[in-house]
């Protein structure tokens, strides 16, 4: 067997024996590179007589481009090979069953359970859910809603306002979901009757208060709407929201610009242990605000007040989730911490 002959068979072996591209480029860079053994015997070439150089430079050429070759086909097994072993190890085997722990499982956050919750309670008695955006304008989060001018709620120390848009217009981060019961009274005819869940956002932050916070609000337009069937739709919502059959309610008078009369309403409850119960006890928890739509609100909602009448009322979701679940801290509801999320997911 020539040199030539024995130097192929080895280097094809080295590269056959290359099981990674890392070792594989050493077979190169030993064969092909500068000082690699076929790059040395091209180097012979210039001594020979050109008889020899041509029988010897064939066989050289010959050899140059097999051991090219054998690379060229080694690197592309080697990557087929690497992506096989991924694809081997990052299979998820879908047919597999579902993990036995629950706190390996997504849960569903406890603001969105009682959203959910409420949001059916209200449906059952024949409410639409409305939604509308969380960046509204100054007029439909204040003005629309009777909100003089210069009113403290307007100020910037409770409310997040965005620098004025090129018509000179400052949004703001809605305060209440009550804008969307505005738009909705232009845009529906009478009978309404709507509930509101969404994110609301204030200047405000300690334990029980956060810069963003979920509120529902609830809105009834009718010819005839009044007290006695607001009083009504709320009981009814406690007792099933609570889960007792009867339910205390304490109705006290109280000023909203958008509604008239208004009220804040206290459900009896005991709060002498560490959960407070509902539907006992000689205690009160206020749970929402109420009243009768303001004339001028109806206006705003092109509604002619001597024709229609209307009730509304308003709930903090977080501070109604803390008294359901007994939680100390709204901001833990915001901290993503697992934990929590397991305990009360
Ligand atoms: C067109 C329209 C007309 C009337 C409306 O009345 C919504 C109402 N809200 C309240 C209320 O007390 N809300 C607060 C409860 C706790 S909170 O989250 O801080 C907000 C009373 S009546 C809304 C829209």
């Amino acid at each position: 067997m020539s040199d030539i002959d024995q130097l192929n068979a080895s280097l094809l072996a080295e590269i056959a024996a290359a099981d990674d591209e890392t070792a594989l480029e050493a077979v190169r860079v030993s064969a092909l590179g500068k000082k690699g053994s076929v790059s040395e015997l091209l180097k012979t070439l210039g001594a020979m007589t050109p008889e020899e150089r041509q029988s010897k430079g064939a066989a050289i050429n010959v050899l140059k481009n097999a051991v090219t070759e054998a690379l060229t086909a080694r690197k592309t097994t080697l990557r087929q090979a690497a992506i096989d072993a991924r694809l081997k190890a990052e299979t998820v085997d879908v047919s597999l069953p579902v993990r036995s722990s629950p706190a390996e499982r997504g849960r569903i956050h406890p603001i969105s359970q009682i959203v959910d919750e409420i949001t059916a309670i209200f449906a059952d008695m024949g409410f639409s859910i409305a939604e509308g955006p969380d960046i509204e304008t100054d007029y439909y989060n204040f003005t629309a809603l009777n909100f003089p001018e210069g009113h403290p709620a307007r100020e910037m120390h409770d409310t997040f306002f965005f620098n004025p848009d090129e018509n000179g217009e400052r949004k703001v981060l809605r305060t209440h979901t009550s804008p969307v019961q505005v738009r909705t009274m232009e845009a529906q005819t009478p009978p309404i009757r709507i509930i509101i869940p969404g994110k609301t956002y204030r200047q405000d932050s300690d334990a029980t208060h956060s810069p963003m916070f979920h509120q529902v609000e609830g809105l009834v337009v009718d010819k005839k709407a009044n007290v006695a069937n607001l009083r009504w739709v709320l009981e009814e919502f406690c007792k099933t929201f609570f889960e007792v059959n009867s339910v205390t309610m304490r109705f006290r008078p109280s000023f909203f610009p958008f509604t008239e009369p208004s009220f804040e309403v206290d459900i009896q409850c005991d709060r002498s242990g560490p959960i407070v119960k509902f539907g006992e006890g000689t205690d009160w928890m206020e749970i929402l605000g109420c009243g009768m739509v303001h004339p001028n609100v109806l206006r705003y909602g092109g509604l002619d007040p001597d024709e229609y009448q209307g009730f509304a009322w308003g709930m903090g979701l977080d501070r109604i989730a803390m008294l359901k679940y007994g939680m100390p801290d709204l901001r833990d509801f915001f901290n993503a911490d697992v934990r929590w999320m397991t305990h009360y997911g």
